[in-house]
């Protein structure tokens, strides 16, 4: 597998947003560096316009420097166990991986072996995501992860009580990695699935439903994600800034929901919605 290598030097208050626009154009694994960040993309998946446009638009606000190189075979385990700390979310939830020792003083645990920025709760909104999930009641609740990345929110659904689970991505490898990671943290019966929640067209209604993904899929797919949720139950949404709050409160509004709270960090905001 050949990667595109590209060591990007950055004002450091942009090094989560790069990380969000170019994971949306296929890069699929970053590391961050004490001057900005590196992103690798496999090199059959990258499109020079896309990036392109990426980098037009941050190059003088973010004072972009960018080498870029191939890179034959990453070992990703080895360039994380350099680079990744395990993460508490309050005090009930640790994330780490298997390379870590575990810590028996939190109540849940949770596995994440990452090979991707996305997904270990280093990022504002999958700590946001999880955080309002400690704050929800999952015991016996049949839950939804859409848009799963490393499977961390389902993880955290199982751990918290979930009875059934469910969870897809569009992405080959995130399933990939969210199916080793539901192995390791005992959900061997759980399967990712592949693409979005139109392809996969999920059965039947749940309790909860969670959503990290960008503001325009969210748009998009709020209608579908509202015939999804059972009367009185959560839609826990992510992925957007606090400034485009109002446009998802709007569309979740003439959907059907309600919201009950919200929380931000770093300008990226969380929303937990009740359906009516
Ligand atoms: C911001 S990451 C969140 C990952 C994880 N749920 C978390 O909270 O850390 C968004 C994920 O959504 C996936 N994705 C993007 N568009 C999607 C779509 N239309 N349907 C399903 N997944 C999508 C991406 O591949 C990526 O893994």
């Amino acid at each position: 597998m050949q990667y595109l290598e590209f060591k990007i030097n950055c004002k450091e208050d942009f090094r989560e947003i790069l990380i969000a626009e170019l994971a949306e154009v296929g890069f699929d694994s970053f590391l961050e560096t004490d001057t900005g960040l590196d992103a690798y993309i496999e090199e059959k998946s990258f499109s020079r316009e896309s990036y392109q446009e990426v980098v037009n638009r941050y190059q003088d606000a973010a004072d972009l420097e960018i080498t870029e190189g191939m890179m034959e075979k990453v070992n990703w385990n080895e360039e994380w166990e350099k680079h990744y700390d395990p993460i508490a979310v309050g005090e009930e939830v640790y994330v780490r991986a298997s390379f870590h020792p575990a810590k028996s003083e939190f109540k849940h645990e949770i596995l994440i072996n990452p090979k991707m920025s996305f997904g270990t709760g280093h990022h504002a909104t999958t700590f946001l995501m999880l955080s309002h999930q400690l704050t929800i009641d999952h015991q016996g609740k049949r839950v939804i992860d859409i848009g799963a990345g490393t499977g961390i929110l389902a993880i955290m659904a199982h751990k918290l009580g979930a009875s059934e689970v469910e969870a897809f991505d569009i992405d080959e490898w995130c399933v990939d990695n969210g199916n080793e990671n539901f192995d390791l943290n005992g959900m061997k019966d759980v399967k990712m699935g592949l693409g979005t929640v139109r392809e996969v067209a999920p059965q039947g209604t749940f309790d909860i439903v969670l959503a990290n993904i960008n503001k325009n899929v969210l748009l998009d797919e709020l209608e579908i994600y509202a015939s999804l949720v059972k009367k009185q139950g959560n839609l826990l949404l992510s992925g957007f800034y606090t400034h485009d709050i109002e446009d998802i409160h709007e569309k979740a509004k003439s959907v059907g929901f309600k919201l009950l709270s919200q929380k931000d960090k770093d300008n990226w905001a969380a929303l937990i919605f009740e359906k009516i």
